[in-house]
């Protein structure tokens, strides 16, 4: 019996995101933020989750005549809270020829649930830990696609673009069939983010159901988020950074238009722009959550300026490297 720790990244989408989904591509960047699991072994075939970063939801607390108190959480939204985590187990106990019982301890550097790919970072790390734990050893390209089933079980419509990325680190334009790794330099973004009330399977949900009612309308902003991916390539692998956030300017109003934007999330962009950022988008699914800015010039101004529309903030770089064992 052994304690395996691996780490997983998590993942800012700096093109495309949504319109991935409908066959368009789209960029997204490994960052130096990780999620851990530890996974050690049990004998009684239990498999036991501690998850951290979770907050205890619908909370109830029964105080009896005697003093003794029980709490309880809310069945329902306590299973969505870790419907990520058991899923990864499920799918990993797939590919196991003798599964067996685990314990999980999850921790994380990043806010759950705000636009980081943390859903896509806790199915790789989860799964590649509890492999590694047995003994097995999975490729992060196996892990990527293991990660995207899970990502597919729970969001309903999920591309690959988040379980792709976290696995395999670094910086990829991805489709729903195919990836490819761009080389750049470095890109100093910054985060903000507010509390986001929506999860990403949500936020697909009715971004589908937009499309549904005006199919024309809504497929011809996807092309435009496409053509915006294209030529953010370009820029990104010749290092052009005010086109590049020119054109994250131009995606951020196409994401809007998609309905996925929000007051608060507009705000933080205004203030990131004002305070010198070249370019500022939501990034992930949206509906509050995380926005990029990307300003060479002015970190410390656009992490304050966003501080003070109302956001945490913090700057992040890519990384290279993705799911990785860091212990074991
Ligand atoms: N630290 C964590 N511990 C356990 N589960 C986590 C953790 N972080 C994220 N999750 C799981 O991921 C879910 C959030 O996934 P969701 O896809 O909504 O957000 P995200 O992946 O952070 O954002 P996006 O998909 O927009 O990049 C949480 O509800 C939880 O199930
Ligand atoms: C909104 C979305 O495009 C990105 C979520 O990080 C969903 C997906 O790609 O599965
Ligand atoms: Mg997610």
């Amino acid at each position: 019996m052994r304690q395996v720790v691996v780490s997983a990244p998590g993942v800012v989408k700096l093109f495309g995101e949504h319109a991935v989904v409908y066959g368009k591509p789209a960029i997204a960047m490994a960052i130096n933020k990780r999620l851990r699991v530890a996974a050690l072994p049990r004998s009684d075939g239990h498999v036991k989750i501690i998850a951290r970063d979770l907050k205890a939801m619908g909370l109830i607390i029964n105080v009896a005549g005697n003093g003794e108190i029980a709490i309880e959480t809310e069945y329902g939204m306590a299973m969505n809270a870790i419907s990520y985590v058991r899923t990864a187990i499920e799918v990993a106990k797939k590919y196991l020829r003798e599964p067996r019982g685990v314990e999980l301890d999850i921790s994380s550097d990043m806010p759950v649930g705000a636009g980081l790919g943390t859903s896509a970072a806790v199915a790789v790390a989860s799964i590649k830990a509890y492999a590694s734990a047995f003994g097995y050893h999975l490729t992060n390209d196996e892990v990527a696609s293991l990660a995207h089933e899970v990502e597919k079980t729970v969001q309903g419509a999920a591309s690959p673009m988040d379980s792709t990325v976290s696995a395999l680190g670094g910086i990829h334009i991805i489709t729903l069939q195919d990836r490819s790794r761009l080389s750049m330099g470095p890109l100093p973004l910054v985060v903000g983010y507010v509390d986001r009330e929506s999860t990403t399977k949500d936020l697909v949900n009715n971004v589908k159901e937009l499309r549904a009612r005006y199919p024309a309308l809504i497929g011809s902003i996807m092309d435009a988020i496409g053509e915006a991916v294209l030529l953010a390539r370009n820029a990104l692998e010749s290092n052009d950074l005010a086109t590049v956030a020119e054109l994250m300017n131009i995606n951020q109003g196409l994401l809007e238009s998609l309905g996925v934007s929000t007051g608060r999330i507009n705000s933080l962009i205004y203030a990131a722009r004002r305070a010198g950022a070249l370019g500022a988008k939501l990034s992930g699914a949206g509906g509050g959550g995380i926005v990029i800015a990307l300003a060479p010039e002015a970190v410390k101004e656009v992490k304050i300026a966003m501080e003070i529309a109302g956001g945490h903030s913090f700057p992040v770089e890519k990384d290279d490297e993705g799911a990785r064992v860091d212990e074991g």
